[in-house]
C-alpha cells in the first residue's frame, strides 16, 4: 500500500537538497529533477513542499512528470485532510482569479477585439501575459494586423451570390472553412476545456485544428470527442528535449533542409507541413523539395509566429507577395498556409487572394477559450466565418476558388516591399535556384 504523508511531513521538504511537491494527492520527491526542469530549479521550489496541482496542471499534459521522474520518486500520498492545508496558501497565491468579473454574454460579442477584451477579464494574469506577449517590441505582432488594412478590396457588384461556399480541400482533405486553428501551447491556461475544447468550439464550422507540441492535453484527450471526418494536424517537436525544454529554449539550430526533412519522410507517410517560413526563398526551396520528393512536404505555412520569434520578421502578406512575384510556381507545387494578425473575415480573404490557401488563427482561438470555454471558441468562429461570408458576397465571389488579385489593391503594402532605396535583393533566390 502507498505510504500516506502529513502536510507537516510534505512541509519539510522545500530546498535544493530535499524537494517535495504533490500533485493530483500524490506526494514527489523531485530533488533531483531541480536542475534538470527547463524553466529552472527556482520555479519547482517555489512550490517545494506544497500542492503544486494548480500551477502545474494547466501547462502539462498527464503523464509528464512520470515521463521525467524515476518510478521511486513517487513517495506515496499526502492524507486528505492534510492537502486541503496545503492547497489553502495555493490559493492565497491568486488573488487576481478570485476578483474575475462576470464574463459577458458570448452573443453580445460581436468582434475579435471585444472577444479578446472579455478574455482579459477572465483568464489569470499569467496567462494574459504568454498569451498577448510577443518578441522584443511586439513590432511584428502589431505589423501583422495592421498589414491587413493596408491592402483594399475591389467589390463588384451585380454578381448573384445567393449560395456562397468556403469548402476547399487541405492536404487533400475535404473541409468546410479555410480557417484552421494554429499550434498554440498551453490552452488550459486560459481555460479547462483546453485543446479539447478547441476541437469542440471549431466542430460545427469544420475548421482543421494544429495541435502544439507543447499542448496541456494528450492528443487521445484532444480528438476524444470529435467527428470521425475532423482534421488534425499534430506538431512534431524540433528536438528530443521534452516538453519544457522546447518552451524555453526554443528552435533547435541544427535543423536544414538536407538532413531534417529527408530524416523526417523517412518516418512518416503522413504529408508534412512546415511552419514558419518567411522568405520566398525558402518557400522556393520548400518547393523544389517537394518537387523532388513527391508525397513528402505538401504545404507550407508562411507565419512570423505571432510576432513571438524574431521581432521585425515580415508578415505573412510580404512573403506571398514575394512568391507572387518571384517564384509564383510555389502555389501550384504546394499549398501555401498562412497565419498571423488575423482579426477580421476580410483578413481571410484577402490572404485567400494573394494566394493562401488556409489562413489560421492562434491567439483568436485562445482568447475564445479565454472568454467562454468552448462556446467561446465557437463564438469566435462563427464570427469569422460569418464575415468571410459576407466579405465574399460583397466582392461578389461564390466560392473561393474566383477569389483572387483582381479583389484586392495591394499597392501600399508593394511599395513597402518592392519599391526605392536599397529595395529586394533577389540575389539570394537565384542562388538558392542554382544550388538546388
Ligand atoms: C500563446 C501562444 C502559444 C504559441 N505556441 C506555439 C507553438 O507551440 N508552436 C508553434 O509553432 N507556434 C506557436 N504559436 C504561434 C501560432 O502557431 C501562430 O503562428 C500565431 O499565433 C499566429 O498569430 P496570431 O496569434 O496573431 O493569430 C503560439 C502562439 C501563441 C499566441
Amino acid at each position: 500500500m502507498a505510504k500516506v504523508f502529513s502536510a507537516e511531513e510534505v512541509a519539510r521538504h522545500t530546498s535544493p537538497e530535499s524537494c517535495w511537491v504533490v500533485l493530483h494527492g500524490n506526494v514527489y520527491d523531485v530533488t533531483e529533477f531541480l536542475p534538470e526542469h527547463p524553466g529552472g530549479s527556482r520555479i519547482i521550489l517555489q512550490l517545494a513542499g506544497r500542492d503544486a496541482t494548480p500551477e502545474y496542471d494547466p501547462i502539462h499534459p498527464p503523464g509528464t512528470l512520470e515521463e521525467n521522474l524515476k518510478p521511486s520518486a513517487k513517495l506515496g500520498t499526502v492524507d486528505p485532510a492534510s492537502l486541503k492545508t496545503l492547497q489553502r496558501a495555493d490559493a492565497a497565491g491568486q488573488p487576481e482569479d478570485e476578483a474575475r468579473a462576470a464574463a459577458p454574454p458570448l452573443h453580445t460579442l460581436l468582434n475579435l477585439d471585444e472577444m479578446e477584451a472579455a478574455a482579459k477579464t477572465q483568464v489569470s494574469k499569467k496567462c494574459w501575459a504568454y498569451y498577448f506577449s510577443a518578441a522584443d517590441d511586439l513590432a511584428s505582432k502589431s505589423y501583422n494586423n495592421t498589414v491587413y488594412r493596408h491592402i483594399l478590396l475591389r467589390p463588384r457588384v451585380l454578381v448573384d451570390c445567393t449560395a456562397t461556399s468556403t469548402a476547399t480541400t487541405l492536404l487533400g482533405q475535404r473541409v468546410a472553412t479555410p480557417l484552421y486553428v494554429a499550434p498554440a501551447a498551453m490552452a488550459r491556461l486560459a481555460h479547462p476545456d483546453g485543446e479539447a475544447g478547441i476541437a469542440r468550439g471549431v466542430a460545427r464550422f469544420g475548421a482543421m485544428q494544429l495541435v502544439s507540441h507543447s499542448a496541456s492535453m494528450s492528443p487521445e484527450q484532444i480528438v476524444a470527442g470529435a467527428a470521425a471526418d475532423a482534421v488534425f494536424g499534430w506538431q512534431l517537436p524540433d528536438s528530443n528535449s521534452g516538453i519544457g525544454q522546447q518552451m524555453f529554449w526554443g528552435t533547435a539550430a541544427d535543423l536544414t533542409w538536407q538532413t531534417t526533412l529527408p530524416w523526417l519522410a523517412r518516418h512518416t507517410s503522413l504529408p508534412i507541413v512546415l511552419k514558419g517560413i518567411q522568405t520566398h526563398e525558402d518557400a522556393y526551396l520548400a518547393a523544389q523539395y517537394a518537387r523532388k520528393n513527391p508525397g513528402t512536404v505538401r504545404a507550407i505555412i508562411l507565419s512570423n509566429h505571432g510576432g513571438r520569434s524574431l521581432d521585425t520578421a515580415p508578415p505573412a502578406v510580404h512573403t506571398l507577395l514575394e512568391i507572387r512575384k518571384y517564384c509564383p510556381e510555389v502555389f501550384t507545387t504546394i499549398e501555401v498556409w498562412v497565419d498571423g494578425g488575423i482579426k477580421r473575415g476580410t483578413d481571410v480573404v484577402k490572404a485567400l487572394c494573394l494566394g493562401a490557401k488556409a489562413v489560421g488563427v492562434g491567439r483568436a482561438a485562445l482568447f475564445g477559450l479565454g472568454a467562454g470555454g468552448w462556446k467561446g471558441v465557437e463564438r469566435t468562429f462563427e464570427i469569422l466565418q460569418g464575415e468571410i461570408v459576407t466579405c465574399m458576397k460583397m466582392l461578389g465571389a461564390k466560392d473561393l476558388s474566383e477569389l483572387g488579385p483582381r479583389f484586392i489593391n495591394t499597392r501600399m503594402v508593394e511599395r513597402d516591399i518592392f519599391d526605392g532605396g536599397a529595395g529586394l535583393d533577389t540575389s539570394g533566390l537565384w542562388t538558392s535556384r542554382a544550388k538546388l
